[in-house]
C-alpha cells in the first residue's frame, strides 16, 4: 500500500563516554547544561544504536519500535525531537530539497526526501543493553536526531535536534572528542556539540568499560542531576558527579594487554569462561607479575566485575545504504 511513496532510511550512532561529565540543568524543557562537558565517541564495531525511519503519505500517525517492542509516542522529549526535526525541516526552501532530492536519489534510488507533514515510522534497536548505564540513551538519541534529518532532509547543525531528546546524546553526533557547549542563548541555539579531535588522531588510543552492574539504575541520571541541582552545594562549585558503578579506562594499544591482565587479575570472573568475560575487540591478557601484585598490595575480588568490555574511539553516525539492514519494511512494519 504505502510501497510507491514510501521512503526509508537506516541509520547508526556511537555510544559516548564523558570524560568530563555533565551534570545539571539550567533549563529542563530545553535540556540545557549547567557545564560544558567533553567526550569520546566510541567505536561503532563494538557498542551502537541502528535506527530505521519510513515516511509514508498513507500512514495516520507516527509509531514507534525499541529493541522489538512497540512503545508510546507520547513521551515528551521524544516528541520534542520529532517537532524540532518537522520544524526545521519545514523551514528549507523548496528549491534546495528538489535540487537536493535529485542528488540524492542519483546515488540511492530509494532514498528521496519525505516531507515534514508525513508521519513516521521508526525502530530502532541498541547492540548492548538499554537503560543500563551504558548509554543508550546517548546514542539512541543521536540516531534517532541523525535518522530523521536525512529522511525529512534536514542539514547543517544536528546536535541541538539530539539534545532534545537526551542532553548527552548531543556529544554522539560526531566522532572522536567532543565538546558540547554550555552556551549563553535562553533558546539553546548556541548550546550543541562539536568535535575537538577527530577518531583518527590517536589510532593507539583503546578504553575499557569495567561494568559492574547492567541492570536498571535505581535513580536515573535525569533524576540523580535534579536531586543534586536542588541540594547540592558541590554542584554549585563545579563539582560533576559520577552517575552509576561502571568505569572506564583509557590506555594505548601497546599497554592494553598488560592493563588487561591486571584488571582481570586483581577482579577475576566467576567461571572461568574468559570469552564472555573479556568482549569487544579481541586482546590477550597479560598477567602481572610476582612483583607488581605484592607492590599492589591487596587481594583479589572475585565477581566484582560483571564483564570489561574493550573498544577505541570511532566515527560519528552513518548512512548504512544495505537492505539487509532496515528494522522495517518499505510498508513501515517490524521485519526487512
Ligand atoms: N535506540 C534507541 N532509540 C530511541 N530511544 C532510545 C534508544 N535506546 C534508548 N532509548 C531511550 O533511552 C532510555 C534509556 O535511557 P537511560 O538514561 O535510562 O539509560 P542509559 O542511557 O542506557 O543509561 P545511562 O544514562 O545511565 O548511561 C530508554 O528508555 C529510551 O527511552
Ligand atoms: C553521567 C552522565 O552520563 C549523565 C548523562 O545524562 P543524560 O544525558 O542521560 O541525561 P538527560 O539529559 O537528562 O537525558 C554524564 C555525561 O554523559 O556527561
Amino acid at each position: 500500500m504505502a510501497e510507491t511513496s514510501s521512503v526509508r532510511i537506516t541509520c547508526t550512532a556511537p555510544v559516548n563516554i564523558a570524560i568530563i561529565k555533565y551534570w545539571g540543568k539550567r533549563d529542563e524543557e530545553l535540556i540545557l547544561p549547567l557545564n560544558s562537558s567533553l567526550s569520546i565517541s566510541l567505536h561503532q564495531d563494538q557498542l551502537k544504536s541502528t535506527t530505521t525511519a519510513v515516511a509514508s503519505p498513507a500512514f495516520s500517525e507516527d509509531k514507534l519500535w525499541l529493541n522489538g517492542q512497540e512503545k508510546s509516542v507520547q513521551e515528551s522529549r521524544l516528541q520534542a525531537l520529532l517537532h524540532e526535526v518537522r520544524r526545521r525541516a519545514a523551514k528549507r526552501p523548496l528549491e534546495d530539497v528538489q535540487r537536493e532530492e535529485e542528488v540524492v536519489e542519483s546515488v540511492n534510488s530509494e532514498h528521496r526526501l519525505a516531507p515534514p507533514s508525513w508521519h513516521v515510522h521508526i525502530s530502532s534497536k541498541n547492540n548492548f543493553p538499554t537503560g543500563a548505564g551504558l548509554a543508550s540513551s546517548a546514542s539512541g538519541y543521536a540516531c534517532l536526531a541523525f535518522t530523521l534529518a536525512q529522511l525529512f532532509g534536514v542539514r547543517g547543525e544536528l546536535s541541538g535536534i539530539a539534545r532534545r531528546g537526551s542532553g548527552s546524546a548531543c556529544r554522539s553526533m560526531y566522532g572522536g572528542v567532543v565538546r558540547w557547549t554550555h552556551g549563553e542563548q535562553a533558546d539553546g541555539a548556541d548550546s550543541i556539540a562539536v568535535q575537538v579531535i577527530p577518531e583518527s588522531y590517536w589510532p593507539e588510543l583503546r578504553v575499557f568499560i569495567l561494568v559492574v552492574s547492567d541492570l536498571q539504575k535505581a535513580v536515573s541520571s535525569s533524576e540523580g542531576m535534579r536531586r543534586s541541582v536542588a541540594t547540592s552545594r558541590l554542584l554549585q562549585a563545579g563539582y560533576t558527579f559520577d552517575a552509576g558503578p561502571n568505569a572506564f579506562v583509557l590506555t594505548t594499544a601497546r599497554d592494553a594487554s598488560k592493563l588487561l591482565g591486571l584488571i582481570a587479575h586483581f577482579f577475576p570472573p566467576q567461571t572461568s569462561n574468559s570469552k564472555r568475560y573479556i568482549r569487544g575487540l579481541p586482546l590477550t591478557t597479560d598477567p602481572p607479575s610476582l612483583e607488581l601484585q605484592c607492590a599492589l598490595g591487596f587481594e583479589p575480588q572475585p565477581n566484582a566485575l560483571h564483564y570489561i568490555l574493550c573498544t577505541r574511539p570511532g566515527p560519528g553516525p552513518q548512512c548504512i545504504f544495505d537492505n539487509e539492514a532496515h528494522l522495517l519494511n518499505i510498508d513501515g512494519l517490524p521485519g526487512n
